[in-house]
């Protein structure tokens, strides 16, 4: 279970703070819902440790995890912009995801290669990210994110800009990522990405 518990966070100068508590069980997706500049990053990036909050606490499986590192926390984001590494071509910005050495196994690579016929990208991990459209590129951050296997996915926008037909198949491999388990924790502008993926609504 991931709980966030009586957090609060404000930018410097901000007079009124966000409070965030909710919590969410393993194979199910909390969707965050508001307006544009509502918080819906903030509390990621809360999340995720890349914002220390004012107080309070984010559990998982009960312990705290607030003082911990970003790479410390069970968790893997996708953000808006994709942050794959622009001089390593697309099986290595994946593997890295998977071993900071590189040192896969053979299911490993295996995984990779299935995963990307899965998101309809077969053939092109040899690319480079620059030789890829914006949706190509953001369909490697996911997988990648998905492949990693953490227990908390942390997604903000992940699948806006993809065409129909990569949407569908992006949809598909969350809900499969969900049914193993994993806790979704996504940022959407898109009410039937909520509708199609979301357990819970935490509204800003
Ligand atoms: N580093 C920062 N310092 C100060 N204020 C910030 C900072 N980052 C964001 N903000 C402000 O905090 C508010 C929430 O921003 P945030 O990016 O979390 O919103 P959002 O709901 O994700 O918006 P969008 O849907 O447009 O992505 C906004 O008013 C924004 O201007």
């Amino acid at each position: 279970m991931l709980e966030v518990r009586d957090l609060i966070f404000a930018y410097p100068g901000q007079l009124r703070p966000w409070h965030f508590d909710f919590s969410v069980a393993p194979g199910t997706c909390l969707a965050i819902h508001g307006a544009s500049g509502s918080g819906k990053s903030t509390l990621l990036n809360l999340l995720a440790g890349f914002l220390e909050p004012l107080s309070g606490d984010i559990r998982w499986q009960g312990e705290s995890l607030v003082h911990r590192r970003p790479w410390q926390r069970p968790m893997t984001s996708v953000f808006q912009e994709h942050n794959l590494f622009e001089h390593l071509d697309v099986m290595t910005n994946i593997g890295l995801g998977l071993h900071p050495g590189l040192k896969l196994t053979a299911e490993q690579q295996l995984a990779i290669t299935q995963g990307l016929q899965e998101v309809g990208l077969a053939g092109l991990g040899k690319r480079m990210p620059a030789e890829l459209s914006g949706g190509q590129r953001q369909r490697v951050a996911l997988l990648r994110a998905m492949l990693r296997s953490e227990p908390v996915l942390l997604l903000d926008e992940p699948l806006t800009g993809l065409d129909d037909e990569a949407r569908q198949l992006m949809r598909k491999m969350l809900l499969k990522s969900k049914a193993a388990g994993s806790i979704l924790i996504l940022a959407s502008h898109d009410e039937e990405d909520r509708s199609v993926l979301a357990d819970n609504v935490w509204n800003l």
